[in-house]
């Protein structure tokens, strides 16, 4: 794949703002911007000025007119984002000065980036591998500070490094396969299959730790897909207020979600949480009947965990049961509120439902049992796993599918082996293994797939 043509796109996001960046990316892009920009001194951007940060204006060659003052970065290939020449131009922020620059640089012959261009470049051109570019996108759409910590890990190489790491395993038994492949006649040694038999063991323990932290790792990157469900008055929107005042980054309410079912974004100990209040569903008095036909049907299939609600101060109701009975198989927490009023709910009928699921007694009238609720979560994110905080972890559902490929081969390897199945069959499957896990950091994948990765980035990045 040869890349010929020079890029520019604007960097920074659109509004009012201090400052604004468009990047420009390719073999033209000093000659574009040397077109448009004049130094204070004159003088042309040229070798010394590499990296270094200069004053001037940007001016339309063919009227003359200043556009705006700025200040100029030209940073020489291979050391930039792209491995190509990059020129940034740092203008003042706002949408007038950005577009007209960025319509200039058009006009001088670079053409539009196209979403994610500049990071694909990076991949192309050898700096990152995909699972760092794909980190870079996770970067910009964390919503906690553990989210972002991972994706900059993931940049970082962290688990590349692994994967990578795993592969070369592999490599050196399909090394040995094909030695005694190239050498033997007849049947394979015991010895040579007790080597592989006991190297793959080893590289399948490796692959099946990296995938179980898949879960935790999903819920890090997209947020813990939160319901809460419960009969009217119990005090869902009382929860829903009191975990967002603990929050410590609200997030605004994220458009695209419908105007009556409440969708807010918490931040709990780290947790990127996607809690969704069942107002909407509150339309019709009966919670059961609305959930079994329209879109709350879908939030509460889709939703990771339920948080069940029951009024202590209540009789259990035939709707509560109904309710349980709909979560008896998902991940739930009960939470037993208004727990300050005189108790009349017969909790031996929860316990009887939903025996082994989180029973959490609080009030939120007297904030009392909101930090056992926030522990539970936290408890349910991390199942207890502290290896996960070293962030060598896939967040990734095209890598946690790759993955899965990858195992399941080599246990098709594993069983070859034991079967003493001809080395040559044996080394189909531990390729298969090394292929799938190529396509972890880009190694082994096609153009097609490349390019729907980064059309789902966003554009100037
Ligand atoms: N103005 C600006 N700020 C930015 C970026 C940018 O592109 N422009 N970045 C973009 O998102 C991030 C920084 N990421 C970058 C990653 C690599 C290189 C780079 O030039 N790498 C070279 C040289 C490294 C070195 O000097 O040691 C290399 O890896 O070879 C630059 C920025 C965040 N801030
Ligand atoms: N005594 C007491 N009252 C509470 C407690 N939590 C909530 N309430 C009250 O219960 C009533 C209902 O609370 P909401 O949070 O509106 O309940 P909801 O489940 O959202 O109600 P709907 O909007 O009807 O579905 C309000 O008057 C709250 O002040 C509690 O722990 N103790
Ligand atoms: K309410």
């Amino acid at each position: 794949m040869f890349i010929d043509d020079t890029i520019a796109a604007i960097a920074t996001a659109p509004g009012e703002a201090g400052v604004g960046i468009i990047r420009i990316s390719g073999n033209d892009a000093i000659e574009i911007a040397n077109g448009i920009f004049k130094s204070k001194s004159g003088k042309k951007l040229k070798e010394a000025d590499i990296r270094r940060l200069v004053y001037g204006h940007i001016v339309d060659p063919k009227t003359q007119e200043v556009i705006d003052e700025v200040l100029v970065v030209y940073m020489r290939a291979p050391y930039t984002y792209t491995r190509e020449d990059i020129v940034e131009v740092n203008c003042h922020g706002g949408i007038i000065p950005v577009k007209r620059i960025l319509q200039l640089i058009l006009r001088m012959g670079a053409r539009m980036a196209e979403a994610g261009e500049f990071t694909k470049r990076a991949f192309l051109n050898g700096r990152i591998d995909l699972a760092q570019a794909e980190a870079v996108m996770d970067l910009i759409s964390a919503k906690t500070d553990t989210g972002f910590g991972v994706a900059l890990d993931q940049l970082e190489g962290s688990l590349s490094k692994e994967v990578e790491g795993i592969r070369n395993e592999i490599l050196q038994l399909l090394a040995h396969i094909e030695v005694s492949i190239d050498f033997s006649e007849e049947d394979v040694d015991e010895v040579t299959l007790d080597y592989l038999l006991e190297g793959s063991k080893a590289v399948k323990e490796k692959m099946i730790k990296l995938h179980e932290t898949a879960e935790t790792g999903k819920i890090l990157r997209e947020g813990l897909n939160t319901v809460i469900i419960g009969k009217p008055n119990v005090g869902k929107s009382s929860l829903l207020n009191a975990l967002l005042k603990e929050s410590r980054a609200i997030v605004t309410e994220i458009p695209g979600t419908t105007r009556d079912i409440i969708e807010e974004q918490l931040n709990i100990k780290g947790i990127p949480i996607r809690l969704v209040d069942t107002a909407g569903i509150r339309d019709t008095d009966d919670i059961v009947e609305k959930i079994g036909v329209d879109k709350s049907k879908e939030f509460f299939n889709k939703a990771d965990l339920v948080i069940f609600m029951l009024d202590s101060s209540r009789e259990l109701t035939q709707e509560d049961i109904e309710i349980m009975e709909m979560i008896k198989i998902k991940k739930a927490i009960v939470l037993v509120n208004k727990t300050d009023l005189p108790q009349i709910l017969d909790l031996s009928k929860v316990y009887d439902i939903l025996g082994e699921k989180n029973v959490i007694k609080i009030s939120l009238m007297e904030k009392t049992g909101l930090s056992e609720l926030e522990d539970t979560l936290v408890d349910m994110v991390y199942k207890g796993d502290i290896k996960t905080k070293d962030h060598i972890m896939v967040t990734n559902i095209r890598h946690k599918n790759a993955l899965e490929r990858a195992i399941i081969s080599l246990e098709e390897g594993i069983e070859a082996i034991n079967k003493k199945l001809a080395m040559d069959f044996i080394e189909v499957d531990f390729k298969n293994t090394w292929d799938y896990l190529g396509e972890i950091t880009g190694d082994t994948v096609g153009e097609d797939l490349i390019d729907h990765i980064f059309a789902n980035f966003c554009i100037g990045k």
